[in-house]
């Protein structure tokens, strides 16, 4: 289904595994007068494990229906269940903040992907602590914002960046972003941080990965998108690549390599967070 139908919902369900949750759900839509068109479930264990549904539904008017449908669902369902569960327009764009240090690639290859309407965001605002990338990001004609940050001024700057965001994102995305940020404003941003790290994670996690990797020999370097917590580098993951190389490359030429799978694996990673395509569960993620 396409994301522009304003008719098209999707619905995410998670809770614990019981006989029924399917039946539930389903006669729910049903009911409503909603026809489903895509379904994924997955089961951490029959036993007690954790159950993820993502469906598609069709429903002519669903933008006057949603407020009705989270409510009554909240009520004679989620209650039922003690589910999590999330409704959304298929057609309403993710608004994204994308947060940059100087490596342009990740967050340019993001804004023309946008521009294009590869993805299903509407990029708000990026926020820089260094001042290098203003005139790019302009020309996409985004805001931009940069915010320096040093290990001192490192809380006045978030509550910098929380003021400018705060209600105004879904969805916040570090693009090369080479600021640890604390675990206060992971939770006082209220939305998702995605992360692209420039390893196969969990190797060569924190700073300088590529030197790292050259140093141990390895004959694949990759990259890793992952939400972000407040252990560095250690959020569920959402998605990973990897490439040859060869011994003959430097720390450099690693670098430059793997530059082009930073970018398309937090490009997938973006579009999947933005379809709800992506179900946490616990350290790690259920993707459909
Ligand atoms: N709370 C989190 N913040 C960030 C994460 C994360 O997983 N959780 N990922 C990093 C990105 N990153 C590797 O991918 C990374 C960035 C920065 C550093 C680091 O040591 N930064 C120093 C300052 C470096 C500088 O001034 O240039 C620091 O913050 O003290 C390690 C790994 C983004 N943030």
């Amino acid at each position: 289904m396409t994301g522009t139908d304003p008719d098209v919902g999707r619905l995410v369900v998670s809770c614990t595994d019981q006989p029924g949750i399917v039946a539930c759900v389903s006669s729910f839509l049903y009911r409503r007068g909603a026809n489903i068109v895509q379904s994924d479930q997955d089961s951490t264990g029959p036993a007690g494990g954790r159950f993820f549904l993502r469906i598609v539904f069709h429903l002519p008017g669903l933008d006057k229906e949603l407020p009705r449908l989270e409510r009554e669902f909240r009520q004679e369902v989620a209650a039922r269940l003690d589910a999590d569960f999330r409704f959304r327009a298929a057609s309403v764009p993710t608004r994204v903040a994308l947060f940059v240090s100087r490596y342009d690639h990740c967050l340019l290859d993001l804004l023309w992907r946008a521009r294009r309407g590869e993805l299903p965001i509407e990029v708000c605002q990026v926020v820089s602590n260094h001042p290098d990338l203003a005139d790019e990001v302009s020309s996409f004609g985004v805001a931009f914002e940069h915010i320096p940050v040093t290990r001192a001024t490192k809380p006045e700057a978030e509550r910098r960046q929380l003021g400018l965001l705060r209600d105004s994102v879904d969805l916040v995305v570090l693009a090369r972003y080479m600021q640890i940020l604390s675990g206060d404003f992971l939770d006082r941003i209220g939305v998702p941080v995605i992360n692209i790290h420039h390893s196969f994670l969990p190797a060569f996690a924190g700073a300088g990965p590529y030197e790292q990797a050259k140093e141990r020999g390895v004959k694949l370097i990759g990259a890793t998108a992952h939400y972000a917590t407040e252990e560095l580098d250690e959020g569920p993951i959402i998605e990973q690549d990897v490439v040859r190389v060869s011994h003959r490359a430097s720390a450099r030429e690693l670098a430059r390599r793997g530059a082009d799978i930073e970018r398309t694996v937090l490009a997938r990673a973006v579009t999947w967070h933005c379809e709800d395509r992506v179900l946490v569960n616990g350290r790690t993620t259920i993707v459909f």
